[in-house]
């Protein structure tokens, strides 16, 4: 179950519309291209062979090796369009090696979701970044062997092309709308960094061979394409950093951050599951997982407005900024029923933990809840100390009950 507190920076609509709106304005942009100063040309066109080195290293930094492959891909096909796609598409080779460009690309794009999330230098990136050098090998073989014969009959009766529109043949234009589809039907279904780093890849670079005839467009939608690959990464890294893997809502960090500027009136409740370490021993670690995550949901969507975080193990804390103790009880007891009246349908793994060992149990969790305000305290930390004791009490009497500093 997912958390009901996702940042709009990482929803599946942010993830989305972002890069859909911005390809929308480059688009509508694309006749109004200033007159750009030779020195202005020169560094627009470098800074691709800059940002997506940077957004390759990065990715590696944190884990993210789809991303900087996704990076490297575009990186290289950059490096071709202004290598070799310089002269005009009359010429065969030209052509040829657009047409080959604008068809491995969205391919290869796709074959990444395929990928484990591993290191570059480990057998799939290796495996991986030898396929990409293999098919630039063939493909030179190819050009310059086909370069030799006239295939304007072929390029007609099987790649149907709207010049008016774009010089890429409509099958190929198929290609590209279908895979941004399926990579903006990833983002829907499963949301995770690298769908989103694949899909800008694909729409840019699906914009860049679509719309070609306009200058300098390689060079401003792949630079748009790594500022955003670039955004993708620092937005992973403030995840890894304050966001709890396991369950989705602000980690340890988060809290600590909040509490240096925590004034005025507001209370802490600190949330303990009851007899946790009987669940992991019982169903196993996997369980145990399930269960963290599930009340992870169920504590931030009773919340409301106020701010959730794992404190660490199976404890949680909730701060109430502007509420007084009293005003949080109702809330709190709302949250404690809440979770103990929750028909928990769980996954058991028993000693083998693998998933077609599990089965599926019905059983009941409870919580037990500490409450302080910060009314005759002076500091964050103490309230926070003193909504610890109150949990400690909520233990000693019996469990399952809130209790109050
Ligand atoms: N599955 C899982 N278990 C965790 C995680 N973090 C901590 N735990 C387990 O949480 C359990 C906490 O156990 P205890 O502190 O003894 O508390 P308890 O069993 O909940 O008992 P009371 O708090 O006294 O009701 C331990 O078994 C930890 O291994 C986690 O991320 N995943």
């Amino acid at each position: 179950m997912q958390p009901f507190s996702i940042p709009l920076s990482r929803s599946a609509f942010f993830r989305f519309g972002s890069p859909i709106l911005l390809a929308l304005a480059l688009l509508a942009g694309l006749h109004r291209v200033p007159q750009l100063s030779s020195t202005s040309e020169v560094l627009l066109i470098s800074l691709p062979y800059i940002l997506f080195p940077v957004a390759v290293f990065l990715g590696e930094l944190f884990n993210q090796s789809r991303t900087s492959l996704a990076a490297i891909i575009l990186l290289l096909s950059y490096y071709i369009i202004q290598t070799w796609l310089q002269s005009p598409l009359s010429i065969q080779s030209t052509k040829l090696t657009y047409t080959l460009l604008s068809l491995l690309l969205p391919l290869n794009l796709l074959i990444i979701h395929r990928l484990p999330e591993r290191r570059l230098l480990t057998r799939s990136g290796i495996l991986f970044l030898f396929i990409i050098f293999a098919q630039f090998i063939c493909s030179s073989v190819a050009i310059s062997y086909l370069s030799a014969f006239d295939l304007s009959m072929v390029w007609q009766k099987y790649l149907i092309g709207f010049p008016l529109i774009s010089r890429l043949p409509v099958a190929i234009i198929l290609l590209f709308i279908a895979s941004i589809t399926l990579h903006a039907m990833l983002i829907f279904k499963r949301n995770q960094p690298h769908d989103h780093a694949l899909f800008i890849s694909t729409l840019f670079s699906a914009i860049t061979l679509t719309f070609f005839q306009f200058p300098m467009i390689s060079s401003v939608a792949y630079t748009v394409c790594s500022l955003l690959l670039l955004t993708n990464l620092i937005n992973c890294s403030h995840e890894l950093a304050y966001i709890d893997q396991l369950t989705g809502i602000p980690g340890r960090r988060s809290l600590d951050t909040e509490m240096k500027y925590l004034g005025g009136t507001y209370s802490i409740a600190m949330i303990d599951i009851d007899h946790f370490k009987k669940f992991n021993d019982t169903y196993g670690h996997k369980t145990g997982d399930d269960v963290l995550r599930l009340v992870a949901s169920i504590i931030a969507k009773e919340a409301n407005l106020a701010k959730v975080y794992r404190y660490g193990g199976e404890e949680f804390t909730i701060i109430f900024k502007g509420k007084a103790q009293a005003d949080c009880m109702r809330l709190l007891e709302q949250i404690r029923k809440g979770i103990s009246a929750y028909p928990l349908k769980i996954l058991a793994h028993q000693n083998n933990e693998t998933t077609k060992d599990a089965q599926t149990i019905s059983t009941n969790i409870t919580v037990s809840i500490g409450l302080s305000g910060n009314h005759n305290i002076d500091n964050p930390h103490s309230v926070l100390k003193a909504a610890d004791k109150a949990l400690y009490r909520a233990k000693s009497n019996g469990r399952n009950q809130v209790v109050q500093r």
